[in-house]
């Protein structure tokens, strides 16, 4: 924590924004900090928070009391039949198979390849038996029929009341109703003529009619930002007719970089803004901060905005009234997390090139596999039976190398630089989906996967040293790409070896030194990334999320988790304007009122929250937001606060 430094010079821009500060104290959860300009409607949202009891991290209930390997039977409880839920404990797990040629037929009898898309999963090194797989069969079995009946329509995501349909998204025909099978076809259409359009110059940027857009600035976060973002890594041409760029936080210093590396090209970038609430605070902020620099440029943002939102949210009323170049809809029965084959994927893929068509192709192939209800043909049940053996379901395996050490990491290792964002994207993916404190029945679970990696063999030379001969919490995913260079283009870099096989070397080598001790992995294999594989990619892992999901009981469709963190920024921020308001009146008093920290959470009303003000205190002085705060650095307890002017407005009213 740096110290406050004292006598700090008063911020020219800070009286505006007190004067915008209500002089009251409130403890509304709505994060509204406001700004002038048009974009009220947007800027006024209001958040709908719920609260989530803290639980502690492994509760008795889902704790083994023994290195026996108890499953976690209430996990099971609410969907299988009583009659077919066992409550023995899993099978022991075996030493892993180490001879080689068995270990060879281990690999030959559970590979599963597609030769339509181009995809190999590969689960020999994972060391399920018959025995785990036949007791595993009847929630198999169960968690096939709760996805044919999501697929069917049903309210899957019972918290929220939803219907969970990104499978439609890629077979229009399944959807429930006509109108949704419109909209889904509608939306796909207009979204491939707006970027033809785009493209072209058909549609053109009004600064300059005679010119392209050449950029996209989009402005999300979250599921609303990482499968664009992990598409673009993966499938965007060296030379893409637009360069798109993200805003996916509130830094002020991550947006200034976006706009600056923009330059003058701001006249001719198309912001889409993204977000299926239409009032996420970080992207509201992104918005108004690109809206700001496109008044100071005398642009006009509308002839360049579009909107990828729920029809009527915060941000569509905004597009409308303000009559922004576009608008696609997100729908209600699409998740955040699984909305990459939606307009918020396909959008930002169209405009850069990238074949969407390809991509719905690829997931609807895989679809179609991951739908059949047998284990060694379905490579999503493959990889969810293989999650659940790695873990015990819930995190509590006791491991093959140690006893005692829980698996409920996942490492992801793509042996490819486009496939980087994968990890990334498969980050929120899972463990948005599976971290959850409460099973479907209400029991305290505490379940979820950790998820991290970045790509091999770089990471080789980071953190696999640890994953070798550390701590053994976790199974890694390999993800191989057999092609290594487009044809034509490769070169040997010393007699019979490319750069490629280096790299092919690399990932063996680690999946054999992991193996050999006793680290068990996963490999996906694909021919090639192109826009049938990455398409697939998402599907299969979005397929093997949901049946895991149904094995472990929890809903994969709602975050409850994430509400408390966003609640609890809306407290902060009312506090800090709380804690202005008390400043401003100290100030006004003749002589000027130095406050300590314990007296201004005394006025604030939030005896309480000393600490917080403290943090509150020292980041405005260290922003220049026209605070004095006089003392001793290393004490903040000695620390008096006064602002550097008084706000009549503030106190009294306009
Ligand atoms: O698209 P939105 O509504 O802005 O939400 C962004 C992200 O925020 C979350 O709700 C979590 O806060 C994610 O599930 C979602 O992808």
């Amino acid at each position: 924590m740096a110290c406050i430094s004292s006598r700090l010079s008063v911020s020219p821009n800070f009286s505006g924004l007190r004067k915008a500060l209500p002089s009251t104290s409130t403890s509304s959860t709505t994060v509204s900090v406001s700004s002038s300009g048009s974009e009220g409607s947007y800027a006024a949202g209001r958040l709908s928070l719920q609260v989530v009891a803290s639980a502690k991290r492994f509760p008795a209930s889902s704790t083994p009391s023994s290195p026996s390997q108890t499953p976690p039977v209430n996990a099971i409880s609410s969907k299988v039949p009583e009659e077919l839920v066992s409550t023995s404990a899993l099978p022991t797990k075996p030493v892993l198979e180490t001879d080689p040629l068995k270990l060879w037929q281990r690999y030959l009898e559970w590979l599963y390849q597609d030769k339509d898309i181009g995809i190999e999963i590969d689960v020999s090194r994972i060391g399920f038996t018959d025995e785990y797989l036949a007791m595993m069969r009847p929630k198999l079995d169960q968690a096939f029929r709760a996805m044919a009946d999501l697929e069917g329509g049903s309210i899957a995501n019972p918290d929220e009341g939803r219907m969970v349909g990104h499978y439609w998204l890629r077979k229009p025909e399944l959807a429930p109703t006509a109108y949704l099978q419109k909209q889904i076809v509608q939306t796909i259409e207009s979204v491939q003529s707006f970027a033809k359009d785009v493209i072209s110059g058909k549609i053109k940027p009004p600064p300059c009619p005679n010119g392209r857009f050449t950029q996209i600035l989009s402005v999300g976060i979250g599921g609303s930002a990482l499968g664009p973002q992990f598409v673009a890594e993966a499938l965007a041409p060296d030379n893409p007719p637009l360069k798109l760029r993200f805003i996916d936080n509130t830094d002020p210093a991550g947006i200034d970089h976006q706009i600056a590396q923009l330059g003058p090209e701001l006249s001719s970038t198309l912001v889409v803004v993204i977000s299926k609430s239409g009032g996420t605070p970080e992207t509201r902020n992104g918005l108004l901060e690109v809206q700001r620099a496109f008044r100071e440029k005398g642009l006009d943002f509308s002839k360049q905005g579009v909107a990828i939102t729920q029809e009527n949210s915060l941000l569509d009323n905004t597009a409308r009234i303000e009559g922004w170049l576009a608008r696609f809809p997100m729908y209600d029965w699409v998740g955040g997390r699984t909305s990459e084959m939606s307009a918020v994927g396909l959008l930002p893929a169209a405009l850069q090139g990238i074949d969407i068509h390809g991509m719905l192709e690829g997931a609807r192939l895989m679809d179609e596999t991951t739908r059949i209800r047998d284990l060694k043909t379905n490579p999503a049940a493959l990889l969810a039976l293989s999650w659940y053996w790695a873990t015990d379901g819930n995190g509590s395996k006791v491991g093959i190398c140690s006893p005692h050490i829980l698996v409920e990491d996942m490492v992801v290792l793509p042996y490819k630089d486009s496939l980087l964002l994968f990890s990334r994207y498969l980050q929120q993916l899972v463990m948005e989906s599976l971290g959850k404190e409460y099973d479907l029945d209400g029991n305290l679970v505490n379940q979820g996967l950790a998820v991290y990696g970045n790509k091999g063999s770089t990471d080789q030379h980071a953190y696999i040293q640890q994953l070798r001969e550390g701590v053994p919490n976790f199974f890694a995913t390999f993800i191989e790409v057999l092609r290594d260079r487009p044809p034509g283009h490769d070169w040997e870099l010393e007699p019979g070896v490319t750069c490629g096989d280096y790299l092919f070397g690399m990932l063996q080598g680690t999946r054999q030194a992991l193996y050999a001790n006793k680290r068990e992995s996963i490999t996906v294999t694909v021919n090639e990334v192109n826009p049938i594989t990455v398409g697939a990619l998402i599907a299969l892992y979005e397929r093997a999320v949901g049946l895991y999901a149904s094995l472990i009981n929890v809903n994969a469709y709602h975050q409850p988790g994430v509400e408390a963190g966003k609640k609890a920024a809306g407290e902060v921020l009312a506090l800090q304007k709380r804690v202005l308001s008390v400043l401003n009146d100290a100030s006004c008093q003749e002589p000027v009122e130095p406050l300590t920290l314990e007296q201004i959470a005394t006025r604030a009303q939030a005896p309480h929250q000393v600490e917080m003000i403290y943090k509150i205190v020292a980041h405005m002085v260290a922003n220049d937001r026209a605070l004095f705060a006089e003392g001793d650095c290393g004490s903040p307890k000695s620390v008096k606060v006064f602002t550097g002017e008084c706000n009549v407005e503030d106190l009294y009213g306009p």
